[in-house]
């Protein structure tokens, strides 16, 4: 794929807090329209990186290009078409949400008013309501509008529907994510987030975080179809190289094997799912 294909470009990111070594020579690329998976477990550094990504932190050392522009030096015209949405929202909890849309859509040349007050009524906020006295989830659901509304081409997610009901989540993923009515087909958007059965069906493509590395990445729908997690003892001696292996487990790609043996190990094992390469990923 030639590099203009590549919205977000991360080479040898390097990020210390004193001697805190958080972001150890993490290197990437993500793909045009892509729904990527930043996952990992509690403190491995998702979002260190997605602030490192947005050019919110300065890392010491690496680069990071977002539409073949390196943040560093990025104009308007680029940032105008990135939407980032904080794991705790950064709001005015002295204006209302309507108040808040208006204020903050000043800020944005491509911001619609219309489309901001639609999105904010089908989330079902109050447009009348302080935001101090909005729920955390309702807080949630007006960072999502704000980040939005300016029908940004590359979205970055850090948890953002972490405050959310099981039945409204799954409603607002499909109604954000699935659809198509308030995040363009071709968006790139990268999430964080620890509700992994929720994203199994929705991501493209997955990067795997362990204290503070990238430990494994890939392209989800391509592993689910043609991988499968079977026990190292019967992995022993099938291929020379799994994609990764656990103290139990290997993940095994069926198209690196003959015909007879990749057709008998996706009869016996179902396809991976997140949460079992999550566990076994951090064995
Ligand atoms: N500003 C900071 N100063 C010092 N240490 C920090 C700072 N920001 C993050 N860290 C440390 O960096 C590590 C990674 O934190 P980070 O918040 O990026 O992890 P995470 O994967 O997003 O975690 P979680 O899933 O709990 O949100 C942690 O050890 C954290 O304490």
């Amino acid at each position: 794929m030639p590099d203009s294909q590549f919205v977000v470009q991360c080479q040898a990111l390097n990020w210390h807090r004193g001697l805190n070594h958080i972001l150890k020579d993490v290197s990437f690329t993500i793909p045009q329209g892509s729904r990527v998976g930043l996952l990992g477990s509690n403190g491995s550094g998702k979002s260190s990186l997605l602030k490192c990504l947005t050019g919110l932190t300065l890392a010491d050392s690496g680069t990071v290009e977002l539409f073949g522009q390196s943040t560093m030096e990025m104009n308007d015209s680029v940032r105008e078409r990135i939407a980032y949405v904080a794991q705790t929202p950064d709001l005015f909890p002295w204006l209302t949400v309507e108040q808040h849309l208006k204020a903050i859509g000043q800020a944005y040349p491509r911001w619609t008013e219309r489309r901001a007050l639609e999105l904010a009524l089908h989330l079902e906020l109050s447009l009348g309501k302080l935001v101090s006295k909005l729920s955390g989830g309702d807080q949630q659901k007006l960072a999502i509008v704000l980040a939005l509304a300016h029908e940004p081409d590359l979205i970055f997610m850090d948890e953002p529907v972490a405050n959310l009901d099981p039945l409204r989540r799954a409603g607002l993923m499909q109604s954000l994510f699935v659809d198509g009515r308030w995040v363009k087909e071709e968006a790139t958007i990268v999430f964080t987030s620890h509700l992994l059965a929720d994203l199994n069906h929705l991501l493209t493509h997955i990067l795997f975080m362990r204290q503070g590395e990238l430990q494994w990445q890939t392209d989800w729908v391509y592993t689910k179809k043609h991988c499968r997690l079977i026990p190292k003892t019967e992995a022993a001696g099938l291929v020379s190289s799994p994609h990764f292996q656990s103290k139990k487990l290997a993940l095994i790609d069926l198209n690196e094997l003959t015909d007879a043996q990749g057709n008998e190990l996706s009869r016996r094992f179902p396809a991976p799912t997140l949460d079992a390469v999550f566990a076994a990923l951090n064995d």
